[in-house]
């Protein structure tokens, strides 16, 4: 399967604080993928590294199969902030558009402006934040990239925006082929979504693979309060906690868990989230138990 990106021991570090450390990842083409993780993880450090705005302290970083660099009308970055320009008026953010991009689609601009209801007469700076994340949303995909990068693009937006926005994303990408990358932390919106996803903690990737694959071998395991370690070979223990009488696990596995005192349940994405993410915040440290 080709990779858009493709990282090995991929490091950032601003003066002393590290943003990103050793991060090796394959994001396979043609899909959309949640890029989750707690505050100050390191997400928008990877996104700005993906499109060239910032270069790595170690590491290496291959995007669509070249070092990426500033500019780049194979890649849309829509930032955090949603950067447009306060005195142009939206017309004029999409002639700018049309000058600096020469994949530019006029059509595509026009009609998705036209759907959303705005005037293209009215100023960027009179926009609402939803409707700023949208012209930038926008401004992104009338460049036609083969990638698209969005820090957090759902944020501004209402329930009724935000589900149609991803609906439009989802629709948009699969049409045109386009792979998308999308930090959040709706984790709910991105198991609509997503069909990959990666989790950053503490700066470090503690998940990268397909949401399908991920949902079928992580489980929680329920029952009498016992060691962790008796779980056998080859099980992840990513979180675990305990009442006087009673274990909770949530285990990593690719093989069924056949003890039967274990009441084994299914987790959804935002519980495989957060119990990566807790453990990582109690320990700081990976735990894999594996018989000797
Ligand atoms: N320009 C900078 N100078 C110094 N430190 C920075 C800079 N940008 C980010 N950092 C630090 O790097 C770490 C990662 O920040 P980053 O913005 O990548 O995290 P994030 O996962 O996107 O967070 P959030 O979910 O809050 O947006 C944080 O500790 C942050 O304080």
């Amino acid at each position: 399967m080709s990779s858009v990106i493709t990282t090995t021991g991929l490091t950032k570090r601003y003066g002393r604080r590290t943003a990103l450390s050793d991060c090796t990842l394959h994001v396979p083409a043609g899909h959309v993928v949640g890029l989750v993780g707690p505050n100050g993880a390191g997400k928008s450090t990877l996104l700005q590294l993906t499109c060239g705005l910032l270069t790595p302290t170690a590491g290496t970083i291959e995007v669509l199969g070249e070092t990426p660099h500033t500019g780049s009308p194979r890649i849309g970055f829509v930032a955090q902030d949603t950067p447009v320009y306060g005195n142009l008026t939206i017309a004029e953010h999409l002639r700018f558009g049309a000058h600096l991009n020469p994949g530019w689609d006029q059509a595509l601009a026009e009609g998705r402006i036209a759907e959303l209801g705005l005037d293209p007469a009215q100023r960027a700076g009179k926009l609402s934040g939803g409707q700023r994340a949208q012209l930038a949303l926008t401004l992104a995909i009338a460049k036609r990239p083969e990638l698209l990068l969005l820090d957090e693009p759902v944020a501004a937006l209402d329930p009724l925006a935000r589900r149609e926005f991803l609906q439009g994303l989802m629709a948009y990408a699969a049409e045109h082929g386009t792979s998308v990358v999308m930090s959040s932390h709706l984790v709910a919106d991105l198991e609509r979504v997503c069909d990959h996803l990666i989790v950053l903690v503490n700066s470090r990737v503690r998940v990268d693979g397909d949401v399908e694959e991920l949902l079928g071998t992580h489980h929680r395991l329920t029952g009498p309060r016992r060691d962790p370690s008796t779980l056998g070979p080859g099980r992840h223990v990513v979180q675990a906690s305990h009442t006087d009488v009673q274990s909770t696990l949530v285990v990593r596995s690719t093989a069924p868990v056949d003890d039967p005192t274990w009441a084994s349940d299914r987790l959804d994405l935002e519980d495989l989230v957060l119990a990566y993410m807790t453990e990582a915040g109690a320990h700081g440290r990976d735990r894999v138990l594996e018989k000797r």
